[in-house]
């Protein structure tokens, strides 16, 4: 009917939560020229000294730059403030570092700071005199298929109504959670064992970065994982990844010191015993959750982001991901013309696999992470990805390039690797048997050396073939 499609500039849209996904949706509404209402719980944090809240700095690739790119952001964000990070620098226990890069020369992926991301999305928005932030409201009630909501707002109720509601208020999303009570609302949620705790290096005494700044800095080791990303100011947010169970284990400074000195010895002089210390004993770890649900729309409203598919951040997706999010809407409303009745479900089907294939991915690399016990592990599997990768550019991509590198669907790229996963293990065992075969004839003829070179080179060939190469 008429009055679900949302003319310009006589339809209201409320955006509840003024986060990094409902800031950029309130800069992409913005330009359609409808009236846009923000809701975010939190004060303004541009006024405020310190934001308290998750990782300080985040990876920005490929998805999320052509979402930034299409409000013309994306320029002023890489190249005013992000930081590049062309590989992983991996710290192994003794010490040694090795880094592997991210691809050809040149392909990086970027570091940038939550704050002035959300910042720089906020003020973006305010410049349009259709859209308007109200701050301190926390959504206590909504309907969803009238578009009406109730907030709490210093103490106040406030309410107010909408032709659309985003519901863009992360993971443990208020209007999700109204959205769970339609009949046929599916939900899933898996909380990990680990949490995570963010530390920080400061630069040297000279105001220089403490380690090698151009790399995303990873601690491997198993059952527990460092990273450390690098920040405008020349200090480093360190996520430290453990069971909370071993969290637990520590509690006295002397215990912090013995586990960094046999776990992440390298970084105790980085970060400085004191301010480990104080730092360590002064948080604590936070949760990771999983969320799949389906469909992301009711009537009157849509999910989005960390609200539709909050994820473990073992692929350095999640914001990726929900800024890709506001690029498929923004596909969506120009191509039914804003027709909410057409835009809303093809939303939920276009990206519901896609989303949860990215949450299935990044829970899968934390299962994986324990296997990259040191360097070697890591480094092995990525050295055969760029091997294959060098010389089959078309039809060997690792899987980590067409998440970060590319805008290949999501559900696509898991296919694509599985296809490949095939290749490799029926190429590698059917050159396991011949040579085990080749060995065994040629053990019983004696002559062993000269021709088990010439089986490997023929097996060789044969896999090869077989791989159509
Ligand atoms: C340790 C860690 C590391 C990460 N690293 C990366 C990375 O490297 N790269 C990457 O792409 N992603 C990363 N992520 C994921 C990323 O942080 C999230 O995907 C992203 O913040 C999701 O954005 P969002 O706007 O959907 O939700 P949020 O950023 O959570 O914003 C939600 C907003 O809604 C507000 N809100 C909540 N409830 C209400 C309510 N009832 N009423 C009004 N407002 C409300 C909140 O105050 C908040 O401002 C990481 C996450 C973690 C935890
Ligand atoms: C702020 O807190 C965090 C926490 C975790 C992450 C990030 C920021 C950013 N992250 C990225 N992950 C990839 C990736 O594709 N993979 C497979 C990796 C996965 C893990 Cl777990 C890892 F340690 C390295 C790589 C790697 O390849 O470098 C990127 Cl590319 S960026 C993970």
């Amino acid at each position: 009917s008429d009055d679900l499609i949302i003319a310009s500039g006589e339809r209201k849209v409320a955006i509840v939560g003024g986060g990094l996904v409902g800031a950029l949706n309130a800069c992409y509404l913005a330009r359609r020229g409808v009236e846009v209402h923000v809701y975010e719980y939190r004060g303004d944090i541009r006024q405020m000294e310190h934001v308290p809240g998750r990782s300080i700095n985040l990876a920005l690739s490929h998805r999320g730059r052509s979402a930034l790119a299409r409000v013309g952001l994306e320029d002023l964000v890489i190249q005013q403030h992000g930081i590049p990070m062309y590989g992983r620098m991996i710290h192994a226990t003794d010490g040694r570092k090795k880094v592997i890069p991210y691809g050809k020369a040149g392909q990086c992926i970027y570091s940038v700071g939550r704050r002035y991301l959300n910042e720089t999305m906020l003020s973006e928005a305010e410049t349009h005199p259709n859209v308007h932030l109200h701050f301190n409201h926390k959504l206590l009630h909504s309907d969803l298929k009238t578009g009406h909501m109730v907030f709490e707002s210093n103490g106040q109720e406030v309410q107010a109504d909408a032709d659309l509601i985003l519901g863009c208020d992360g993971a443990y999303s208020a209007v999700r959670r109204q959205m769970m009570k339609a009949p046929r609302f599916n939900y899933s949620q898996t909380y990990i064992p680990h949490g995570y705790m963010e530390l920080c290096i400061p630069p040297t005494a000279t105001g220089q970065f403490a380690m090698e700044p151009n790399y995303l800095h990873i601690w491997p080791r198993g059952e527990f994982m460092m990273i450390a990303l690098p920040n405008q100011d020349r200090t480093w947010t360190v996520t430290l990844f453990m069971p909370f169970a071993v969290f637990d284990r520590i509690t006295t400074p002397d215990e912090l010191l013995e586990f960094f000195r046999e776990n992440y010895r390298d970084a105790i002089p980085l970060i400085g015993e004191e301010k480990l210390i104080k730092d360590f004993f002064s948080n604590r770890a936070s949760p990771l959750v999983s969320v799949k649900c389906s469909p992301y729309h009711s009537p009157k409203a849509l999910i989005m982001g960390d609200a539709a598919h909050a994820m473990v951040p073992f692929y350095g997706q999640g914001m990726n991901a929900g800024f890709e999010d506001c690029l498929l809407l923004d596909d969506l409303l120009t191509k039914h013309d804003m027709d909410l009745e057409r835009v809303l479900p093809e939303y939920t089907e276009v990206r519901n696999p896609d989303a949860e294939a990215i949450c299935d991915l990044a829970m899968y690399n934390y299962v994986e992470m324990r296997h990259l016990v040191n360097s070697r592990a890591f480094l092995m599997r990525k050295a055969l990805d760029s091997f294959l990768h060098t010389f089959f550019p078309n039809s060997w991509t690792p899987l980590y390039s067409m998440v970060s590198f590319t805008r290949v669907r999501y559900h696509q790229a898991i296919a694509h690797k599985e296809r490949q996963d095939k290749i490799v293990f029926g190429g590698v065992m059917t050159l396991a048997a011949a040579l085990a075969a080749g060995v065994a004839y040629l053990a019983q003829r004696g002559d062993l050396w000269r021709s088990a070179t010439e089986v490997v080179n023929e097996q060789a060939r044969l896999a090869l073939s077989r791989l159509g190469l």
